[in-house]
């Protein structure tokens, strides 16, 4: 496995930011919101995660990074699949039940099984389905590397959740384009 590392003298003597400090300032990178999900013996597992991205290509890989003090990961490593859900705009109570480690997080909730052997929830704009393909320590998460089996897009006309500074939405009505934004054009064909 090819694993980076910096040489141990460019962090030397740099303690570096608090978590409370971190927090404050990584809430300031706006993103959307997902649900990880997977069945462990037959019993659907999720959590709420911000932390994904894609990865490449050829091959198709996307990641994910996972709290080594959730109990939902260690099952969903184990199951070995897992779809991320892209939440909309108006899924916040999917997203508050996801993100708390009190009560049943499927309880009440519709959702049938992939044919990738995950459970899928309804109204999201965005599923990856993946097996876990590569997990790599750092610091108090994993960072997961899923290798994309099948994408399904049930609804792209809805808007996304946003997260921002620890809530939801950046306080505009209309969201920028992005190509507009930034003159991207076809940038990604
Ligand atoms: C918008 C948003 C984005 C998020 N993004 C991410 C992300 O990118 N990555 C990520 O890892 N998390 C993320 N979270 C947090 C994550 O969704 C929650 O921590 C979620 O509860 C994890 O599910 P779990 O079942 O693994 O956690 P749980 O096992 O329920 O654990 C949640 C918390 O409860 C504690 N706990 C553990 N065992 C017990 C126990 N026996 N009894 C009581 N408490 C216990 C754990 O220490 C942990 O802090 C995000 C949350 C939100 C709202
Ligand atoms: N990567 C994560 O593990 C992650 C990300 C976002 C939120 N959360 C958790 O969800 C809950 C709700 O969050 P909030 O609304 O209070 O926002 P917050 O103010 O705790 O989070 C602000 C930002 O800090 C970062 N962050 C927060 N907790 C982190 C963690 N444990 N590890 C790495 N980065 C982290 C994220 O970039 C987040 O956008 C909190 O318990 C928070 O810890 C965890």
């Amino acid at each position: 496995m090819d694993v980076t590392t910096t040489s141990p003298k460019a962090d030397a003597g740099h303690p570096g930011p608090s978590p409370q400090e971190m927090r404050r300032a990584m809430g300031t990178f706006a993103s959307g919101v997902t649900i990880v999900t997977g069945l462990d013996d037959g019993e659907p597992v999720g959590f709420a995660c911000q932390s994904f991205a894609s990865v490449s290509l050829e091959p198709p890989l996307v990641l994910f990074c996972a709290d080594h003090r959730g109990r939902t990961w260690p099952r969903i490593r184990e199951s070995g699949r897992f779809t991320v859900s892209v939440l909309a705009e108006r899924q916040d109570e999917v997203c508050a039940r996801f993100g708390s480690g009190t009560g049943r997080k499927f309880d009440g909730l519709t959702w049938h099984e992939s044919p990738w052997g995950t459970p899928v929830i309804d109204g999201v704009l965005l599923r990856v389905h993946c097996a876990v393909h590569q997990v790599h320590v750092a610091g108090d998460h994993d960072v997961v590397i899923g290798r994309v089996l099948a994408i399904d897009v049930p609804d792209d006309d809805d808007r996304p959740m946003i997260f921002f500074r620890g809530r939801f939405g950046i306080g505009t009505d209309e969201p920028v384009p992005a190509p507009q934004l930034w003159g991207w054009g076809d940038h990604w064909g």
